[in-house]
């Protein structure tokens, strides 16, 4: 049994889309990023990667490499999850949380939770999504980005979920 954390921040920029848990969320800004710069999806990708030692996204996905440009986060963390199942461990369950002022994302988080359960073929009750702001304080607060935490706990791939 192994834990894991991840955390990320992408600038809020005009012109750009709003992608979160691999959902598009309406919205006047959005996340500026050499890829789609999903920041919940990168903070779990960094998580998953951390928990079997694996190094952090940016080792598996360098920035900048034109490979990457626009990603689909959803499919990179597709092939963290690969890596790891690789490394001899699945997932127990993750729980995450979006640090963002605006906007109410709420109404978008059950998409979110049955998206990436459907990309890494787990249960959607594996997988927490959680959402808050910081109160009008900080760079979050003035809504110049979005954060996004992740931990996660893995099992090996022979022990019993307990779920
Ligand atoms: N971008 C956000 C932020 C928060 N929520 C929901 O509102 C609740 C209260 O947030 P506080 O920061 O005031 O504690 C939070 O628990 C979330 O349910 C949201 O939907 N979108
Ligand atoms: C996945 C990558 C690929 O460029 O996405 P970025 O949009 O650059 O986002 P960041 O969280 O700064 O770093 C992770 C990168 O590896």
């Amino acid at each position: 049994m192994r834990t894991g954390c991840g955390f990320d921040v992408h600038r809020l920029v005009p012109g750009r889309r709003l992608v979160l848990g691999g959902v598009e969320i309406p919205y006047s800004l959005g996340l500026a990023g050499h890829s789609d710069a999903d920041v919940l999806l990168h903070a779990l990708a960094d998580a998953l990667l951390g928990a079997a030692a694996l190094g952090d996204i940016g080792r598996h996905f360098p920035p900048g490499d034109p490979r990457y440009k626009d990603a689909d986060s959803l499919v990179l963390l597709q092939e963290v999850y690969r890596m790891v199942r690789q490394a001899g461990y699945r997932l127990g369950n993750a729980d995450t949380i979006i640090i963002a002022e605006q906007p109410k994302l709420a109404p978008f988080i059950d998409s979110m939770r049955e998206r990436i359960a459907r990309a890494l073929e787990v249960h959607k009750g594996q997988i927490s999504i959680k959402a808050t702001t910081t109160e009008g304080l900080g760079f979050t607060g003035r809504g110049e980005g979005i954060a996004a935490q992740a931990s996660v706990l893995l099992l090996d791939s022979d022990e019993h979920p307990g779920l």
